[in-house]
This record gives C-alpha cells, sequence and structure tokens, in this order.
C-alpha cells in the first residue's frame, strides 16, 4: 500500500484522492468530520490525549488491513505520524511518560511482521506532503473545522508550530519503507491542475524505480 503522510492540512485526503484515481486503485479515509474524540481532545488534551490515540490506533490498523488486496491502495495517513504527534503532546504535558511509552510499545508489538505473513504490514511507499508553516495556517483556516481554529484557542498557535517543525525531522528519520517528499508549496496539486499532474509524474516515476508499476 502507499501512505500518505504530512501535517494538520498538507493536503494528504486530496492526494489520496487523485493518486488513487491515477492508479485506478482504492483509496482509504479516515473520517475526521465523523470522529467523536477528536473535538472533545481538542477541549480537554489532557483528558483524552491517550483515548484519542488509541482510538486512531486502532482505525489505521484496521485500515492496513482492509487495504492489502492491492500494493498501491492508498491511505490517507500513516500509522507512524501518530506516534510523533503523541510524543508531541507528551513533551507540552498533555500525556505521561507512560502513557507515551506504553502507545509506542502497543504500535511495534502490532506492526511487527510474522515470519510467514503473505503481506507486509509496513506500507510499500510513504509519501511526505511538506508545507510551511505558513501554508498550514491559511490551510486550516480556508478548511475552517471549528475546533481547529487559532480564534477559539490562541494557545494552539504554538501547538501547529511545533508539529510541523517536527515534521521534517519526522520524515528524515522515517525508515519503516522507500519513501518521497512532495513540496506542498511548490505544487498546489488541490487548486492547479498542472501541479497535480506534475506531482502524479513524480509519484509515477518513484513507483517505477521500485518496481511497483
Ligand atoms: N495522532 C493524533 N493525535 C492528535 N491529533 C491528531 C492525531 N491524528 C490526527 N489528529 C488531528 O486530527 C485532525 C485531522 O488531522 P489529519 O492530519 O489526519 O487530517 P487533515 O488535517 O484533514 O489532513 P489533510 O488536509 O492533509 O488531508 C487534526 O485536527 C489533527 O490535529
Amino acid at each position: 500500500m502507499i501512505v500518505l503522510a504530512g501535517t494538520i492540512g498538507a493536503g494528504k485526503t486530496s492526494l489520496t484522492k487523485r493518486l488513487a484515481n491515477h492508479l485506478g486503485t482504492k483509496a482509504f479515509y479516515e473520517s475526521v468530520d465523523d470522529n467523536p474524540i477528536l473535538p472533545l481532545f481538542y477541549k480537554d488534551p489532557q483528558k483524552y490525549g491517550f483515548l484519542l490515540q488509541i482510538y486512531f490506533l486502532n482505525r489505521r490498523l484496521q485500515e492496513i488491513k482492509d487495504s492489502f488486496s492491492n500494493d498501491l491502495n492508498v491511505l490517507d495517513r500513516s500509522i507512524f505520524e501518530d506516534s510523533l504527534l503523541f510524543k508531541l503532546n507528551a513533551d507540552m504535558g498533555r500525556a505521561t511518560e507512560t502513557e507515551s511509552d506504553i502507545y509506542d510499545s502497543l504500535l511495534h508489538n502490532m506492526m511487527e511482521e510474522l515470519p510467514d505473513q503473505r503481506h507486509q504490514k509496513a506500507p510499500n511507499l510513504m509519501i511526505h506532503i511538506q508545507i510551511s508553516f505558513d501554508t498550514m495556517l491559511k490551510r486550516i483556516k480556508k478548511r475552517g473545522r471549528p475546533y481547529e481554529q487559532l480564534d477559539a484557542d490562541p494557545s494552539l498557535y504554538d501547538y501547529y508550530k511545533q508539529l510541523n517543525e517536527r515534521y521534517q525531522k519526522w520524515y528524515e528519520d522515517y525508515d519503516e519503507s522507500p519513501k518521497m517528499s512532495i513540496n506542498g508549496d511548490r505544487y498546489d496539486f488541490v487548486e492547479d491542475p498542472q501541479a497535480s499532474r506534475e506531482v502524479l509524474a513524480q509519484i509515477d516515476r518513484k513507483l517505477e524505480s521500485l518496481g511497483l508499476k
């Protein structure tokens, strides 16, 4: 499977749709607007941080299992990014070190490959969409999910800034599968059809180099 990665508002969902369409495969989305824990988490991160992670972990593993049938199926978010978000939350005092350690050990245990399994759980390719902090703020505002807005909670500014900064290092350290990065500032694949074609061509070249296409 191919997984998309990137910060809030990077365009993972949009690129998932375009890429699956282009490859003629199935797209798997995590519905954000139907997530019952997310608004609770934004209201009280300390109380709901751990529950939210377990909710996501469960959903993302389900997606991985559901998408096994084709190596080119596309998932709108990687399971590995959640750990980055949770660590940030732990560092901001919204989760304890014990919760963070237990989460990491559970993730590791769930993702461990078994000797004779027919399909690997790790993705075949991870595509990171990189955007600047400025673009991230603009996208969050434009999309307008109420609980994500800075007007409602100015302390989110620091959260978003740190999150954006940590993504670059996360991408550099990521070694669960082959990977590539898309410049989401330069290529506005949502609004600009030419940029969209260029991004899909970049991904095609990578898939070809991996023997997946
Ligand atoms: N592991 C996590 N811990 C805390 N919050 C999370 C986690 N994963 C997602 N979220 C929250 O869920 C919401 C949706 O984030 P996500 O990046 O998955 O989708 P998105 O913003 O719609 O992405 P895109 O615009 O790239 O499609 C955001 O408010 C984000 O902060």
